[in-house]
């Protein structure tokens, strides 16, 4: 379980996230939605401390990300992320750039991390793809194998940051297969999304985020369908 709990989060004088409570449950998937520069990007940040916090609190099966006695590297190994672009290692094939950190994190034998890594790899449709070099790949491919990358750390929560913002719009619906696929296997997700179809059909819940606070948050037929508060109408009039 993630909790995020009263937490407020400033970038020099400018507030981030203010005040953002939020408890995701295993298995659940949750989109956050919202305008450029609402703090969505930065509240996953937060969940895997990347980023600190000024004050509040997020714990993922219990143990504070910030705390100061948390071994981080050790919790984001629980918690994959994938973001709108990743660049691969060049020199490295797919399945070694899949592997390297189920290798080096986790100190896998060459023969496990790449039977992790090959696992993935067929899980998101890239079986046929190891042995190739990332230039080699489109731009969905790319981004599989970034969630292959993420899973092979055989996280417990994935975290996807605008994972398909950056793809011309006809890769689009592949990368969606995929976290589509992840969704219905039961992996704990949340999702900033732009894509209001997708948080629509596959979310538990939908967030809705302005200014870096939570305005509204309820099952996807309550924020779509009967949003109660105006921002989150005015938002939705403006995207859909
Ligand atoms: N490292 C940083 N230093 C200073 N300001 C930052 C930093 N990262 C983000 N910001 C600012 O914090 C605010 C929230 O950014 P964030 O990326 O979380 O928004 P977002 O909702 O994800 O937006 P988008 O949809 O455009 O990605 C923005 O005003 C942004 O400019």
């Amino acid at each position: 379980m993630i909790e995020i709990e009263n937490v407020h989060k400033s970038f020099g004088d400018l507030k981030v996230l203010d005040n953002v409570s939020l408890t995701v449950k295993k298995g659940e998937v949750v989109s956050i939605i919202g305008g450029s520069g609402s703090g969505k990007s930065t509240l996953l940040m937060c969940i895997n401390g990347l980023e600190p916090i000024q004050s509040g609190s997020i714990r993922v099966d219990g143990i504070e990300v910030h705390a100061k006695g948390t071994d981080i590297n050790k919790l984001r190994t629980k918690i994959g992320i994938v973001f709108q672009q990743w660049n691969a290692f060049p020199h490295l094939t797919v399945l070694e750039n899949v592997t390297l950190a189920p290798r080096k994190v986790l100190k896998k034998s060459k023969a496990e991390a790449d039977a992790i890594g090959r696992k993935q790899l067929e899980h998101v449709g890239l079986g046929d793809k190891l042995d190739v070099y990332p230039s080699k790949l489109s731009g969905g491919q790319q981004q599989r194998m970034a969630i292959a990358r993420a899973l092979a750390m055989e996280p417990q929560y994935m975290l996807f940051d605008e994972v398909t913002s950056a793809l011309d719009p006809q890769l689009v619906g592949e990368v969606l297969d995929t976290m589509r696929l992840l969704a219905k296997e039961g992996m704990t997700m949340i999702l900033v999304t732009h894509e209001m179809a997708f948080a629509r059909e596959v979310s538990d819940r939908v967030a809705f985020f302005k200014s870096g606070k939570m305005h509204e948050i309820g099952t996807p037929e309550q924020i779509f369908g009967n949003p109660q508060r105006p921002e989150t109408a005015q938002f939705l009039a403006s995207v859909l």
